[in-house]
């Protein structure tokens, strides 16, 4: 359904040139929720920034495609990508608020999007939209209907967002850590629903965020990011239990309940690079408490380890970790 290929962009700025994605690729097939994780910065966003067409202007695309259903979105244009988004891949962003209309009540906004998309009469939309409402685990959906933003709780404005991010309705919806201001148990609750509802209509779900709990309950796949690069990517389950690259296996040591009880804890030492100006080798090795000479001057690249994994890192590539 959506595959990117060896993605590069980069960001002008007033220090230098940044350069944000090197080289990144991984897919998403139909009806699968795919986990990006990764520190802050680490491209996540950037990524999936990409693929709505939605960069600041001061980016630029440097090399590398991404296909969606066949077609290359980078060469849409502006008004082909506007239709891709919204109808195609539904989007849930951070902040619920800015994604909600103020002045309109959430049944008009929805029904809004539901006519457009859908070509149905205002009527028929109202009725679809207060459905949409119930799909989402609200509580008396009619009468919601007819609240302001403003007169939601912060759990219940979010369940909106996604009833409105899944109204026309799209194959793929792209969710950046869209419930990490909530409550757990709420939070926990909305990502149940994500899922539910990805597994009853066969939406694809790709899901940003810093939680690597979160990924292990919802994601059938797993993509890590350090530094603008994927350095292991897998099926969720093979990747926790056995993660190849120092780098998840230092994410994973700071979740004890999924981490490997007899591995020692791993705190990451050191800093990110600086992305205007990358190292040689592996972003990681300056990081790396098992980094050797190669991995200082020659960048490892993404391989098939085991049918399910990919892994980017030389020692894994040599056995040196066994
Ligand atoms: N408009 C911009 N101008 C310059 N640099 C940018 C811009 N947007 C993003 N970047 C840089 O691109 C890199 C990747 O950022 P991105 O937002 O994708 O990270 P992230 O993994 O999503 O982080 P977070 O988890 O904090 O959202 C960072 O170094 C960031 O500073």
């Amino acid at each position: 359904m959506l595959e990117i290929n060896n993605l590069s962009v980069e960001f002008q700025g007033i220090r230098g040139t940044v350069k944000a994605l090197q080289n990144v690729s991984y897919s998403i097939q139909k009806g699968e929720i795919v986990g990006v994780v990764g520190e802050s910065g680490s491209g996540k966003s950037v990524t999936a920034l990409s693929i709505l067409g939605l960069l600041e202007k001061n980016a630029t695309i440097t090399g590398g495609e991404i296909r969606y259903a066949g077609r290359n979105v980078l060469t849409l244009n502006k008004k082909e990508i506007q239709a891709l988004r919204g109808k195609e891949i539904g989007m849930v962003f951070q902040e619920p608020m800015t994604a909600l209309h103020p002045t309109m009540t959430v049944g008009s906004q929805l029904a809004e999007v539901i006519k457009r998309h859908r070509g149905l009469s205002r009527k028929e939309a109202y009725r679809k939209a207060v459905e949409a409402l119930e799909e989402v685990h609200i509580h008396a959906p009619e009468v919601v209907a007819r609240k302001y933003p403003f007169e939601l709780s912060g759990g219940m404005r979010q369940r909106v967002v996604i009833a409105l991010a899944m109204a026309a309705p799209p194959n793929l919806l792209i969710a950046d850590e869209s419930t990490t201001a909530l409550d757990v148990t709420i939070q926990h609750e909305i990502l149940k629903m994500m899922k539910e509802l990805s597994d009853k209509r066969g939406t694809s779900i790709l899901f940003i965020t810093h939680d690597l709990g979160v990924v292990s309950r919802m994601c059938h796949r797993i993509v890590v990011m350090y530094a603008g690069e994927v350095v292991e990517t897998g099926i969720t389950s093979e990747v926790l239990r056995s993660p190849k690259h120092p780098y998840t296996r230092a994410l994973l040591s700071a979740l004890p309940d999924l981490a490997d009880p007899d591995e020692p804890l791993l705190a990451i030492g050191g800093e990110v690079p600086d992305l205007r100006n990358r190292p040689k080798g592996c972003s990681f090795a300056s990081r790396c408490i098992q980094a050797v000479d190669r991995c200082r001057v020659q960048k490892p690249i993404l391989e098939r380890r085991t049918a399910d994994q990919s892994v980017a890192c030389w020692l894994e590539r040599e056995g040196s970790h066994e």
